[in-house]
């Protein structure tokens, strides 16, 4: 138990500059025990949607279905559905103990031995049984958030709902209680979703990412199909760090090979990768993330002799920073890399490495092909930045 089904889901708030659609027709089918995680830019309608879910605010229109049944018109109480807030939301005067079976005693009829044991064994499982007795600002930023789940978790809901809980803390914290989350939401196998505006709780948290633009759902899909297929130029930009490069581009068919021309550069077409822009007019862009670009030797086909702004080694890879027509773009290099600024490094976007974008709507024409166990190859190219002979001039 624990299947939703969001039909339609839209709000539009009213205020005096007009109408501002938060969300807009949002349709996602979420499997029981999935753990969903809501991402996209500040003001696209996370939290609104979180919370349309959750009863704390009307739709203007469409429906969320829980188990089959259709709870929109529910009190938040009445919906089996627990909320976990940023700011923890404890009651001040309360103990810990008191802030976790409150939302029981008003919301069920328990009896109160079934309450203090309910609490107990949250309490335990979150590791704050010693902490039961404590008011909230007793307590550190890591043991209210602790409570919060706590509570959250006696009321053995049929779903998580939770908006970013784990921004207060510190990042250390936040790695840690990363990992618990992920472990509790297993062990209790609770549909769960969650909002976040950190891309690695994202990418490692969830089963699936919702990507969401301007109240619309861009995407929902696996993390890796986010990363390698992304539906749009948003979805490629938005997942990945550093951020994807993009490039403006036209295509020129009139000499003998199909080429993408940029002001600083031509790049040819392969057959198959001019097989799926044909026919989508004439403007591009061309997408190549950073741990895709490859340097080559000085002089190879198909390259590109960029001038490096600076490098920034990390241990296993380096960020090389490239100024192509005046813009930056990034290229992530293998190993300990040093390269002075000013010089040029000659580098290549793969053909079976780049994504292209229809200019006017944003849509992916083409994705890079997505490594899986089959493609070793494909796999073991990843490592071919390392020791190459780069064309540094
Ligand atoms: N009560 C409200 N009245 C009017 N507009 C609102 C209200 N609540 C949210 N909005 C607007 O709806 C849009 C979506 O807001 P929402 O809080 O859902 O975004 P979010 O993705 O959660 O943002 P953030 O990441 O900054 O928390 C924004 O433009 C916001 O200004």
């Amino acid at each position: 138990m624990g299947e939703l089904a969001i039909q339609n889901l839209t709000k539009v708030f009213h205020d005096d500059g007009g109408d501002i659609v938060a969300v807009d027709s949002f349709d996602a089918e979420i499997d029981d025990g999935e753990f969903i995680v809501l991402v996209g830019p500040s003001g696209c309608g996370k939290s609104t949607t979180l919370r349309m879910i959750a009863g704390l605010e009307n739709p203007t229109e469409g429906d969320i279905v829980l188990d089959g049944e259709t709870v929109t018109d529910k009190k938040p109480k009445s919906r089996n559905m627990a909320m976990v807030f940023q700011s923890y939301a404890l009651y001040p005067h309360m103990t810990a103990r008191e802030n976790m079976a409150f939302g029981l005693k008003m919301t069920t009829d328990l009896a109160a031995d079934e309450i203090a044991d309910r609490v107990q064994n949250a309490a335990e499982m979150m590791g704050i049984g010693e902490l039961l007795e404590k008011k909230p600002d007793e307590l550190s930023g890591g043991q209210q958030q602790r409570v919060a789940l706590g509570r959250a978790i006696v009321r053995e809901p049929e779903v998580f709902l939770m908006d970013e809980p784990l921004s207060n803390l510190d990042a250390k914290l936040r790695t840690q209680m990363r990992t618990e989350l992920q472990e509790l939401q297993q062990e209790f196998d609770v549909t769960t979703i969650y909002v976040t505006h950190d891309q690695t709780e994202a990418m490692t948290m969830s089963d699936r990412i919702a990507v969401l633009d301007d109240g619309q759902l861009q995407q929902l899909g696996t993390p890796l199909e986010c990363y390698h297929e992304p539906a749009n130029r948003f979805v490629a930009g938005f997942i990945g760090s550093p951020s994807m490069n993009f490039f403006d581009v036209e295509l020129d068919t009139s000499g003998p090979t199909p080429t993408l021309v940029h002001d600083a550069f031509e790049y040819e077409l392969d057959d198959d990768v001019y097989a799926d822009v044909e026919g989508h007019g004439s403007r591009f862009t061309l997408g190549i993330r950073p741990e895709d670009v490859k340097a080559v030797p000085e002089g190879t086909h198909n390259a590109l002799s960029p001038t490096v702004q600076v490098t920034e080694p990390l241990g296993d890879v380096s960020y090389v920073y490239l100024d192509i027509d005046g813009e930056q773009y990034t290229a992530t290099l293998e190993g300990d890399i040093v390269i002075e600024s000013g010089r040029t490094l000659t580098v290549q976007f793969p053909q079976d490495r780049i994504h292209v974008f229809d200019a006017e709507t944003g849509e992916a024409l083409r994705n890079r092909a997505p490594p899986d166990s089959d493609d070793v190859e494909a796999l073991a190219g990843l490592d071919d930045a390392t020791g190459v002979e780069i064309g540094v001039e």
